[in-house]
């Protein structure tokens, strides 16, 4: 349904047993903004204009001016798009591992046209495009008429590594992109459409019990939100989330190593999200107690340097609790 609307009703937002404290909105010229980006903690940021050049940006637009290239998109069976990493995936894994979605590659217009003709019960959609000079000549124009002033005046003064990549995301209303954390710095502009983020510090780690480091799930949470099985995940009760509702025009900064899941807004029509990368600054002086994110960082190398000298997956457990239980218990 093509919609609008200029906000969003509590009744699009799905239910999740999770305690909520707001991430602060503020705009873009607030000194607090920087002050929070500095400390790696999220904030949403109006007025910044970062993408206003983009917020033409619709799927007409896009098809128009894309034509001729093919976009990735991800293909699930249900609302759930959980990431996977194809490279993980090892002969050993092969018959346990089950992707829960495909990629497809396909030209804008027939995304454009499968959305509007989509039928419940069918795959759902979600186009994620990285943004390069493939994309067409009036793309690119908007593309360098993006913020770069601003956004790479804090990349610089919070000494981040260089832009990776910009995404280019547009997802179906209801659509989820499971709880995470990835390895970099992150600029989540909305640009059509609202999304609900909802976040937890890396503190959270032991709360959100991640997929082992060589899974194809590496780096997603083991917990279904939708059914937490706490049996398995008993500390998943404890966890406590930060929510921002991001809507066109409005940035959020999401910290790396932050967990965050992702949902467009029930009934909300599709959104259009861009979202810009950059690599972490290096850790420079090693202030102890250590913050969540370096403790992560440094259980994520224990996991790998195990699993090189074991090469067996089902060894590293028994390793693990041979060391852990009865001593450091
Ligand atoms: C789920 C999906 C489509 C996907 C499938 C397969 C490989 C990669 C990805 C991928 C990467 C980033 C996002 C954007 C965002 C979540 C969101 O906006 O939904 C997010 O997590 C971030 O910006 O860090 C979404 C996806
Ligand atoms: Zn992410």
């Amino acid at each position: 349904m093509c919609d609008g609307s200029s906000s969003w009703k509590e009744s699009q937002l799905r239910n999740y047993d999770i305690p909520l404290k707001s991430v602060p909105k503020l705009s873009f010229d607030d000194p607090r903004v920087e002050q929070l980006i500095s400390e790696n903690k999220p904030v949403i940021i109006t007025g910044s204009d970062l993408v206003y050049s983009a917020s033409k940006w619709n799927l007409e637009y896009l098809e128009k001016h894309m034509e001729s290239s093919t976009c990735t998109v991800i293909m699930s069976p249900n609302h759930i798009f959980k990431y996977f990493d194809e490279k993980a995936i090892t002969p050993a894994m092969k018959n346990k591992f089950v992707p829960p979605t495909r990629k497809v590659s396909m030209k804008i217009s027939d995304f454009s046209k499968r959305l509007n003709n989509w039928k419940s019960g069918e795959e759902r959609l979600y186009l994620q495009q990285t943004l390069n000079n493939t994309v067409g000549p009036a793309i690119v124009q908007d593309f360098i008429k993006f913020r770069w002033d601003w956004i790479t005046a804090i990349q610089k003064k919070m000494a981040w590594g260089p832009l990776t990549s910009n995404l280019l995301l547009i997802g179906m209303e209801g659509n989820v992109t499971p709880c995470h954390y990835d390895e970099q710095q992150n600029f989540f502009a909305q640009v059509k459409g609202w999304k609900r983020v909802i976040l937890f510090s890396p503190e959270h780690y032991g709360c959100l019990y991640p997929h082992t480091v060589f899974h194809p799930h590496d780096r997603q949470s083991q917990v279904d939100f939708e059914k937490p099985d706490l049996n398995k995940f008993p500390r998943f009760e404890e966890v406590q989330g930060e929510e921002a509702i991001v809507g066109p025009g409005e940035v959020l900064y999401i910290p790396v190593y932050w967990w965050h899941h992702v949902e467009s807004l029930l009934n909300g029509g599709y959104t259009v999200s861009i979202n810009f990368w950059y690599k972490a600054g290096p850790t420079v002086d090693i202030i102890y107690p250590l913050q969540g994110h370096q403790k992560l960082a440094i259980m994520r190398n224990v996991e790998k340097m195990l699993i090189e000298a074991l090469k067996d997956p089902e060894e590293v457990g028994s390793l693990f609790r041979a060391i852990v239980l009865g001593r450091y218990t």
